[in-house]
């Protein structure tokens, strides 16, 4: 920096000329002599630094000879070798010693002079340092005060610096702090931005996708318009046809009921042969009973035969050797009574013995004619249960015969049962189809007591058209008359036993297997609750879903006698503000939190899902098994309390 340089003070340079600061290292100097010219500076403690100290006057004074008019320079040493210098030479040689004293003299002064030179040259140059240094301390002085000035400014500076950097360093923090907002704003920002650009991609697809879906709209439009013309003449040419159908309608539900008497009457007579068959296979049962017995009795008469065979058997066998022993005894008797003259006691004997034998032989006899009338009468017994036996199985295989016809009747009659079936569901379905698969009803329900009937009257007409009988609906407002058709209109004083009239036979269609929905639309007070489930508790103004159970229970129980099985289950849900509610779930009958429930922490999710088979399924929803109307009764009474 420039103040260090200032403060420095310059060397002078004949200082560093003359060497006069530096003193120099005499070993180093050895041997380099320097004569310079006149005029020219010689530097002092080289000049004589050749010499030998103890070099004589004469080699000096020869030396200072050789440099005539030039300035030597002589050092300290050799100064002090000049002042010690002594005369050589004899003792009154004079003229030698003349010649030594000029030469010494000489060089004395030569010496002087070159001290003289020398202490000009050190006044001139301290005087020049002297004022060098005064220029210098006055520099010093001054630049001191300088310094002591841009200190003072240099510390203001700096305490402004300081506060300047304060107030920077706050700025900084604040600005730090605007920069992290500023980058935490920048990425909501980018975020909003990409979900702003993600909506307006998915803004622009529906975009698109509604402009096709418009110009397809317009062409459906289009179409839809021309296929309107043509459905008005299909519809003319549907009504003259629907005339037509009313008549098939009228003989087919002739058919019907034709059928449906004829099927009773099948019932009837199935029932009957049941009833026959019942009772014949009860008698059937005796008969195998009493078969069973007779057949016992033929197999202890068997063995009792057998037994009394045997017996016969051994009878006959004593009976044979008795006669052999009495055939023996009588040819003994014969030998006794030739040889009879030798001895009558012999004799006697004999013929005691004779007699005892023919007593046993007649009472074996008699024993054996008995055994013989035994196995008359066992043989006798045993054709008789023989017979009976034979009667018996005749009997069975007649009754064999005749279940089996019975049985061939059945099946030919529940086949016959199961045809009519079949066509009572064909025709009740071509019934329907014909009434139309999506069939719309209005009912109009009774004004409220304190509009009284006339403004009713007035506002509500009924065309008695042919065409638009029990079909069509008129309205007046304001002045202006607005024409509906349905496909049947109920009046305000149709019962509810009216509109179940219309409804059971799609009830009827449920339990032939086909699917069936029925629905109420209306808007607030229209009676939609009325109409679906009424008051159960009146006969008369139950609504359509206890009227459709009882049918279907009633129709489950009379079909169960032809073997049909029918398993009920019911599930109740409502859809509101789009959101599925379990109406039978065992939380909502307990009062649990419905709120808690609905936001899913329940876990249900009641997802709809559709099956290949066209079954429509609500996932987690609470499915009850039902037996008969009263359950139903209480299960609707807790779907309505849930409501
Ligand atoms: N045909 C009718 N005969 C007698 N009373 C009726 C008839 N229709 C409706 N009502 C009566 O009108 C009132 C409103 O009917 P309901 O509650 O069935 O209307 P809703 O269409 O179900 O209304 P919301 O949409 O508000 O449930 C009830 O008191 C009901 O008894």
């Amino acid at each position: 920096m420039t103040s260090r340089n200032q403060n420095k003070p310059p060397r002078s340079p004949s200082m560093k000329k003359e060497g006069i600061d530096e003193v120099p290292d005499k070993r180093r100097k050895i041997g380099t002599t320097r004569v310079a010219g006149v005029g020219t500076r010689v530097r002092g403690r080289q000049a004589l630094s050749a010499l030998d100290p103890e070099q004589n006057a004469t080699d000096l004074v020869s030396n200072v000879s050789s440099d005539v008019g030039g300035v030597v320079e002589f050092t300290k040493d050799e100064i002090e070798a000049l002042l010690n210098e002594k005369l050589k030479g004899k003792k009154f040689d004079l003229k030698g010693k003349l010649e030594q004293m000029t030469e010494y003299i000489k060089k004395l002064r030569l010496c002087i002079k070159w001290l003289q030179d020398v202490e000009e040259a050190h006044v001139v140059e301290k005087e020049k340092l002297q004022i060098t240094l005064q220029t210098a301390e006055t520099k010093l002085a001054d630049m001191e005060v300088e310094m002591k000035n841009k200190d003072e400014e240099q510390a203001l500076l700096l305490a402004g610096l300081r506060t300047d950097y304060a107030i920077l360093q706050e700025k900084f923090r604040k600005e730090e702090s605007d920069k992290l907002d500023a980058i935490d704003c920048h990425k909501r920002e980018k975020e909003a931005r990409d979900a702003a650009e993600k909506r307006q991609a998915s803004l622009l697809e529906e975009l698109k996708k509604a402009q096709q879906e418009q110009q397809t709209a317009i062409q459906k439009f289009s179409s839809l318009e021309t296929m309107y013309t043509n459905l008005q003449e299909y519809n003319k040419s549907l009504q003259q046809y629907n005339s037509k159908l009313q008549t098939d309608l009228g003989v087919a539900n002739e058919t019907g009921k034709r059928i449906e008497k004829e099927k009773a009457v099948i019932v009837e007579n199935l029932s009957g042969l049941r009833g026959h068959c019942n009772s014949l296979q009860e008698q059937l049962n005796l008969c195998k009973a009493s078969q069973g017995e007779v057949l016992k009795q033929k197999e202890t008469l068997v063995k009792e035969v057998g037994c009394l065979r045997e017996e016969l058997q051994r009878v006959r066998d004593d009976r044979d050797s008795q006669v052999l022993q009495l055939q023996a005894l009588t040819d003994e008797v014969k030998k006794y009574k030739e040889s009879i003259g030798k001895s009558f006691t012999e004799l006697d004997s004999l013929t005691s013995k004779s007699n005892a034998l023919e007593e046993i032989c007649s009472s074996q006899r008699e024993q054996l004619r008995i055994l013989e009338h035994q196995l008359a009468s066992a043989n006798e017994k045993l054709k008789m249960s023989d017979l009976s036996s034979l009667e018996a199985r005749t009997e069975f295989e007649e009754q064999k015969r005749l279940v089996k016809e019975l049985r061939e009747l059945l099946a030919d009659s529940e086949h016959k049962i199961s045809e009519g079936e079949k066509l009572r569901k064909k025709l009740h379905n071509t019934i329907l189809e014909l009434k139309g698969n999506i069939r719309v009803f209005c009912r109009v329900r009774p004004m409220i007591s304190d509009g009284g009937a006339a403004t009713e009257s007035a506002s509500i007409l009924y065309p008695s058209s042919l065409e638009t009988l029990g079909r069509g609906v008129e309205l007046m407002q304001n002045g202006q008359k607005l024409a509906f058709t349905f496909d049947k209109v109920f009046n305000h004083e149709a019962s509810q036993e009216d509109v179940f009239v219309e409804i059971s036979q799609l009830v009827q269609s449920a339990l032939d297997g086909y699917k069936v929905c029925i629905f109420a639309y209306g808007q607030t007070g229209s009676g939609k609750t009325y109409t679906m489930i009424g008051r159960p508790e009146a006969l008369d103004q139950k609504g359509l879903i206890p009227r459709s159970l009882e049918q279907i229970f009633q129709t489950s129980q009379s079909l169960s006698s032809q073997g049909w099985k029918y398993k009920m289950q019911a599930s109740m849900l409502e859809i509101y503000n789009e959101t599925i509610r379990d109406l039978l779930s065992a939380n909502r009958a307990n009062g649990l939190d419905t709120a808690r429930a609905e936001n899913g922490v329940s876990g249900k999710q009641y997802t709809i899902t559709h099956d290949a088979n066209g079954n429509t399924h609500v996932a987690d929803l609470t499915i009850v098994d039902v037996s008969d109307t009263r359950e139903v009764s209480s299960f609707l009474r807790q779907a309505a309390q849930s409501r």
